[in-house]
């Protein structure tokens, strides 16, 4: 079964604890939320159809040891997981970024797991599956993009209650890219001991913001 593929391209990592690094994106085409500041929209209608293998030989052709699989959300595509497999198979670090309201449990935990937990400005809070935290190892990583107040109380809330039971170890808070005071952001993370980190997009900072990279 072929996936429905937006666009595969090189770059530097631009999120998560793996930014800096050199990477491989495979974006997904088609999502589930319309968050109401989705940089990716374009991912909805921008499509082609690949084989697994076809997308694995072009990923290899970049001769970049690691790769991400994002979106659009990439697990509303069942053959998602079965992709991942076939990249971890042949050596490569496999990232995946979602917006975690679909179970991450099909997807080899060898995987890193990103996972996005909306927040109100978003116009989708409410959707992320808890269930997936059941899932997650230590590897795995937590993201809130937040772009007001409200979401980082929201954020902040669901830190301090749900997560402190898990074995998490990296918790982004992300700025919605220029709709938040910066300095506010990181003085509230500081007031508040939440053990979370600011995470900026650095490839926006790098090049025009509103491109993915180079
Ligand atoms: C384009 S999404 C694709 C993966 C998945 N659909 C998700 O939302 O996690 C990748 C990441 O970019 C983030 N993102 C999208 N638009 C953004 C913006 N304007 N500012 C900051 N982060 C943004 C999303 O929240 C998500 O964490
Ligand atoms: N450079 C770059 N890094 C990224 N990290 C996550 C991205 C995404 O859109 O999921 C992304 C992206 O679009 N570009
Ligand atoms: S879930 Fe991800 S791709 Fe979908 S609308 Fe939200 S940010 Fe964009
Ligand atoms: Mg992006």
């Amino acid at each position: 079964m072929p996936l429905n593929i937006c666009e595969i391209f090189y770059s530097l990592q631009g999120e998560s604890t793996r930014a800096g690094l050199a990477c491989v994106f495979v974006r997904l085409s088609g999502c589930n939320l319309s968050c109401s500041w989705c940089d990716t929209t374009y991912a909805a209608t921008q499509s082609v159809s690949m084989t697994l293998n076809q997308i694995v030989d072009q990923v290899s052709a970049f001769e970049c040891p690691m790769v991400e699989i994002t979106g659009g959300e990439p697990l509303i595509q069942s053959q998602t997981p079965a992709l991942i497999s076939a990249l971890l198979e042949k050596g490569f670090q496999v990232l995946l970024e979602t917006n975690g309201s679909l179970s991450i449990a099909p997807v080899d935990p060898a995987c890193i797991r990103i996972m996005d937990v909306k927040c109100p400005l978003s116009g989708e809070a409410g959707s992320f599956l808890f269930d997936n935290f059941k899932h997650m190892t230590s590897r795995d990583e937590i993201k809130f993009v937040v772009g007001s107040r409200q979401d980082y109380e929201y954020a902040a809330s669901i830190i301090k209650t749900r997560l402190v039971s898990h074995p998490i170890e990296n918790i982004h808070i992300c700025p919605v890219f220029g709709r938040i005071e910066l300095s506010d952001l990181a003085a509230w993370i500081l007031e508040d001991r939440l053990g979370a980190r600011l995470s900026l997009q650095q490839h926006k900072i790098i090049w025009d913001p509103d491109l993915r990279g180079v």
